[in-house]
């Protein structure tokens, strides 16, 4: 059995599950089945750290101080995270190090609570003062009161038979329906690329119809096709890593370090559309995409395969801190599919950054163009077709928008919280250029013509879910990279006890999804130019609710984890999900 190294009742520093915050936490037991401590926190919260999220507060605050900087300070530079300067109705939030307990609920300021809260306040002599530390209020919610504690005692193997993980420092749920929804997914999700690539190219496409014939796997494999794909993504790899454009910081990992990523994606598609135009001017023959386009598709799932594999075995090197809470269930499928590591990396070169912002977001464009390229040649037209020129520009303005602000990637769920395995492979390199481009590749076969006001209809449509797309992200980024930034001045929000805020007016105010749902409107201004004749270029918009609404309650349920009774707050003051006074 290894030693104990805190005794109970000693006062420790404790990492917040998620955060690189600590608070002071006062060590009530140690599990030594589970080799986790139980620790309480000032306003009663009771969690299990193990023990490398727990640090002595002597070696702590000497370290910190000589560092001049608490790991929750480093995070927004001088400022201490939780000082809040604007708006009377802004509140303070806790801070790292610490905090009053002013506003914990009074049902936990037992007698057991009153012990601590003096022991707190011996301890807090010895903390970095902070200049507004009497108006901080510690909204965590007690997670768990002594009765419930009685019955429940952390187990490693009881959790992960209970479809839960114990990483680190959490237990997380699993996801996509465990470890039988995994092998669910990796069969199902390649087989419905196949499905609908097939149905794009019947005369009578209809995701009902029986699935048409299997074609033989020899017509699936085309060398040249696999080239293509290889050169493609070696391609832009090199885009990626030319020193040209902005190194910008990522957000805080567990361990505080923030990661850097080359944020070119504009310069990236910018050089590739010059290299597409000469190639065309050339001769090149982008028909070929279309004609091509399954063995294409098969070419990158083997890629991604591949991929997967790769950051599969690299994740074996990886420790703890570089492991993603979800993806690190110890069954092989699960975690092949949801990715273990959180940033897989080959020296500077970020692998999910990388896939989820270049060749199939690029690529997208490519074949969607190509796609206009060979309805103009098939049908002999002059120019492509108005629904194919809508379809077209809505999503390269959708694309150009995403690496325009490619920077605003670093503060979204999947670079923030997913590791990066098959799922986000596959989704990258095959399910985003594959599937997005349904709509002009099916537009190729089944022109849809448009009256001047449909087309106009659609057009101010794609706008209004444009610009609440745009605003929302923007209003969540600007605030995430600097709080106090004079654009927000006006904004209310709800302060945690991470040190971060939640926004609550502008546009975070209207639903708790605004960037979905300006996302939502957008999707359906990209399915409406190709008609109601048929259900396969509206696949889009029926997956793309299903993901958002999965994503959103993914989402909820990670915020309710991280922010505790701020996030119930919120969901309060923001009761809409994702569409005002429906959902
Ligand atoms: N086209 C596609 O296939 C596709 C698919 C998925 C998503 N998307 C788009 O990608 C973008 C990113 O989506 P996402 O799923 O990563 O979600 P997101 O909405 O960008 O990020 C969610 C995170 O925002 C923060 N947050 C939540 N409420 C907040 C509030 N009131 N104030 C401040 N911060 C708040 C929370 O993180 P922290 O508090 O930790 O910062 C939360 O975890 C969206 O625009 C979405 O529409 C597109
Ligand atoms: C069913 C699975 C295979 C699901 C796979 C999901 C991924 C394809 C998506 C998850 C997050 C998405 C995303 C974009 C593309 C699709 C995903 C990778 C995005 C890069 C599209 C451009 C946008 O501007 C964006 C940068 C906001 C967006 C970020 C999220």
């Amino acid at each position: 059995m290894p030693p104990v190294k805190y005794q109970r009742g000693e006062m420790v520093m404790g990492r917040w599950p998620g955060s690189s915050l600590y608070y002071e936490v006062k060590v009530l037991g140690f599990d030594s089945k589970s080799e986790s401590y139980t620790v309480i926190y000032k306003d009663g919260t009771e969690l299990e750290l193990m023990e490398q999220d727990i640090k002595s507060t002597a070696g702590f605050l000497s370290r910190s101080r000589s560092r001049s900087r608490s790991p929750g300070r480093r995070r927004s530079g001088s400022r201490s995270p939780s000082r809040t300067t604007r708006g009377s109705s802004r509140k303070s939030t806790a801070l790292g190090v610490a905090a009053s307990t002013d506003a914990a609920p009074s049902s936990v300021k037992d007698s057991k609570m009153k012990d601590f809260e003096e022991d707190m306040l011996k301890t807090n002599a010895n903390v970095e003062p902070t200049p507004d530390r009497n108006q901080h209020r510690y909204n965590l919610r007690r997670r768990r009161d002594d009765s419930e504690k009685k019955e429940r005692k952390p187990n490693l193997q009881e959790d992960s038979n209970r479809n839960t993980v114990v990483s680190g420092d959490a237990s997380t749920p699993l996801d996509f329906g465990g470890k039988i929804g995994a092998y669910f997914w990796l069969l199902f999700l390649p087989a419905w690329v196949l499905f609908m690539i097939l149905q794009g190219d019947l005369e009578d496409p209809s995701l009902v119809n029986a699935p048409p014939p299997l074609p033989s796997l020899d017509s699936l494999w085309d060398y040249q096709s696999f080239g293509f794909v290889v050169l493609w993504i070696v391609f832009q790899a090199l885009l990626y890593i030319l020193p040209v454009g902005k190194l910008s910081e990522g957000m805080p990992l567990r361990t505080g370090e923030r990661l850097k990523y080359r944020t070119n994606g504009f310069f990236a598609l910018m050089v590739t559309a010059l290299a597409v135009a000469i190639a065309v001017h050339e001769g090149v023959d982008l028909t070929y995409v279309y004609n091509n386009f399954l063995q294409l598709a098969v070419a990158a799932f083997l890629i991604s395969v591949l991929l997967s594999c790769y950051c599969y075995g690299h994740s074996r090197n990886a420790n703890s801190e570089q492991l993603a809470l979800g993806g690190n269930s110890g069954n092989v499928a699960y975690d092949f599919f949801k990715g273990r590591e959180l940033n897989p990396r080959i020296k500077n070169f970020d692998l999910k950054f990388f896939c989820e912002m270049r060749p199939g977001l690029i690529g997208w464009c490519l074949i969607n163009f190509a796609m206009a390229v060979t309805e103009m040649k098939l049908h002999n037209l002059d120019s492509p077709s108005c629904s194919m020129i809508l379809v077209n520009l809505f999503q390269l303005l959708y694309v150009l928008d995403g690496l325009w602000n490619e920077e605003a990637i670093l503060t979204t769920m999947d670079l923030m919280h997913d590791g990066f395995g098959f799922m986000l492979a596959f989704g990258d390199l095959v399910w985003v250029p594959f599937t997005y481009t349904l709509q002009a590749f099916y537009l190729v076969n089944h022109p849809n013509p448009l009256s001047p006001p449909a087309a106009a209809a659609i057009v101010l449509l794609k706008l209004i879910g444009f610009y609440i797309f745009r605003k929302s992200n923007s209003e969540k980024n600007t605030f995430r990279k600097n709080p106090s930034d004079s654009k927000l001045s006006c904004m209310r929000t709800i302060p945690t006890a991470t040190g971060k805020s939640l926004l609550t007016s502008g546009w975070w105010g209207v639903v708790r999804h605004p960037n979905y749902l300006g996302d939502l409107i957008m999707a359906l201004s990209w399915s409406l130019p190709c008609g109601f004749s048929h259900i396969l270029p509206w696949y889009y918009m029926i997956y793309f609710i299903i993901l958002l609404v999965h994503r959103e309650s993914r989402d909820m349920s990670e915020c309710k984890r991280k922010y505790g009774s701020a996030w119930d707050e919120y969901c309060q003051t923001v009761p809409y999900r994702i569409i005002p006074w429906v959902y």
